[in-house]
């Protein structure tokens, strides 16, 4: 009888899971026939200047080949001639940029500080970067995509940006977001939707997709990048660029709107770099890191990836409410593994933990605050608050101030496990177990390797049909380790695809030094038009 029982329960199972998988496939056709392909491509890159890394500009503004002036130039004619096309960047400071790139160029010009001590103390000297509408730059607009901040304009700059400015970067501009950052398509109705630059009618990932379409564009020289569910990684992917989430509370949160409630959730938060160069990651974050967290991280340390222990998961083995993963990106982890043992001799181990089935469920609880200000609370700036319901009305009529997805994600706030619950500490100690448990396989000298997002990037609007698709990356920030995106190629669309790697908390430089091995091995970033 329980026999019985049992396999009716896993046929009932597998004919939802088909019936979804159905439903998943029509949606996918009926948006490929709404958004019908953009042919037009990105205007070629033509200036090689946007071709280098960061770090290769600042040594060639450190060393005179080039002067920050052309530099950012360069940058600025990239943003006039395609930002129109995509919509990445949504405030400048062009004029501002301007004065501080000719004071780089005058340290340089006089000699005064020793080449040294230059590369040493100002690491970016004269290089442009950009950050997300949600990371404030002192005097922009500081909106997180809420029609309420519209007009709030920053009196002083975030933490990170603060230390980039001391190591000599300039900030040039902001990017897209989602409305309050809480959506993984940038959409928002203060600067409208960015579009993906390897096919525009596609999504550019958020929170952080301005960011992500910014770098794969080439309209910046780097970028910051902020993520509590997969908002630096998430947007890496769909526009196949590098992006790290660093190790909980290592680079300050400070500035970020909205602000964490709880410290869980500000141990989730992360601030990262974002990049086409993986030998970015580590100078930017060892300028934006607390300094007190430099020396446990060891990032100079440097790592033998022979002596690296390799662990892969190709899926969150099929759970309910999650695509399925495509099998372009699953047949990446072959890829992975075969490289590993020509190149290195490593044999790498497939792990199944079943506990990443529950990833959404998972998030969400560990995101649950006891108290404090609710989402719907936030859309409203925390002035009050907002009816979702009568919001919900508005919209159906076009005169609401909020997306869709804001409103939506009101309502959910409202369902699953109360904080405190049985059901929520059940989620918590599960989520205990499955830390303990990839901790203890990966030790202080491994890594794993887990797809960073099911499917490339879906149509505008279609996350909306799969909305829990986020919970790939958005285990990684529960778990409290640090995670990194590697763009591995284009599948047969020509859309970005790539892995995730995670390691032990305060064990980026791992992450790290896959990131670069794996752009050797598999080419990295690939420009989103011809060069
Ligand atoms: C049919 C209605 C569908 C909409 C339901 C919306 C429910 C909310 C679901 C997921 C929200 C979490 C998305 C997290 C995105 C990344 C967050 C981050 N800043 O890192």
């Amino acid at each position: 009888m329980e026999k019985n029982t049992s396999n009716f329960q896993r046929y009932l199972k597998q004919f939802i899971k088909l019936l979804f998988g159905l439903v998943e496939c029509f949606v996918h056709w009926l948006f490929s026939k709404i958004y019908r392909k953009d042919e037009s491509k990105l205007p070629p890159i033509e200036d090689f200047i946007l071709m280098d890394s960061a770090s290769t500009l600042a040594m060639k503004i450190r060393t005179g080949k080039l002067t920050s002036e052309k530099v950012l130039e360069s940058f600025i004619d990239r943003i006039k001639q395609v930002n129109p096309i995509i919509n990445s960047v949504v405030a400048t400071r062009f004029d501002e940029a301007r004065k501080e790139a000719k004071s780089a160029d005058e340290i340089i010009r006089t000699g005064l500080i020793p080449l040294e001590k230059l590369e040493k103390e100002k690491p970016f000297l004269g290089v442009p970067f950009t950050t997300k509408d949600c990371i404030p730059i002192k005097d922009l607009i500081h909106s997180s995509g809420l029609v309420h901040r519209r007009n709030n304009i920053s009196e002083e700059d975030a933490k990170v940006v603060a230390s980039l400015r001391n190591a000599g970067a300039i900030p040039l501009g902001l990017t897209n977001v989602s409305e309050l950052c809480m959506w993984w398509e940038s959409s928002n109705n203060v600067h409208g939707r960015s579009r993906n630059p390897y096919d525009f009618s596609r999504i550019v990932g958020g929170s952080s997709g301005g960011e992500g379409s910014c770098q794969a564009a080439a309209l910046s020289a780097f970028g910051i990048g902020s993520d509590i569910g997969g908002s630096i990684r998430m947007p890496s992917f769909f526009n196949g660029v590098f992006g790290h989430k660093p190790s909980p509370l290592t680079v300050p949160n400070h500035g970020q709107y909205p602000q964490p409630i709880t410290e869980e959730q500000n141990i989730f938060l992360g601030i990262g770099p974002m990049c086409r160069r993986a030998e970015d990651l580590t100078p930017i974050l060892k300028v934006i890191a607390n300094k007190s967290h430099l020396e446990m991280m060891r990032l100079d340390e440097p790592v033998d990836i022979q002596k690296v222990r390799f662990f892969y998961q190709e899926s969150d083995t099929d759970s309910f409410l999650v695509s399925p993963v495509a099998q372009e990106i699953k047949d990446l982890f072959p890829k992975i593994c075969i490289y590993l043992n020509k190149a290195h001799g490593i044999k790498a181990s497939k792990v199944s933990f079943k506990s990443f089935g529950k990833s959404a469920p998972l998030w969400f609880a560990n995101m649950k605050a006891p108290s404090g200000p609710k989402f719907k609370d936030q859309l409203a700036n925390l002035d009050g608050t907002i009816n979702p319901y009568v919001e919900l009305l508005k919209w159906t009529l076009g005169m609401s101030q909020h997306t869709f997805v804001a409103l939506a994600t009101c309502l959910a706030d409202k369902t699953g496990c109360k904080y405190g619950d049985s059901d929520h500490q059940k989620l918590v100690s599960m989520r205990n177990d499955l830390k303990n448990d990839i901790l203890d396989l990966i030790g202080d000298d491994g890594v794993f390797i887990y797809p960073t997002h099911p499917t490339s990037a879906p149509y505008h609007n279609e996350p909306i049909f799969k909305p829990f698709n986020f919970s790939y990356t958005g285990i990684m920030n529960i778990l409290g380790v640090p995670a990194t995106h590697i763009p591995m190629g284009l599948d047969k669309n020509g859309l970005p695809i790539g892995v995730q790697v995670i390691a032990k908390p305060n064990n980026d430089r791992l992450c790290l030094a896959v990131a670069r091995e794996f752009e050797k091995a598999f080419g990295g970033w690939e420009p989103p038009s011809t060069v």
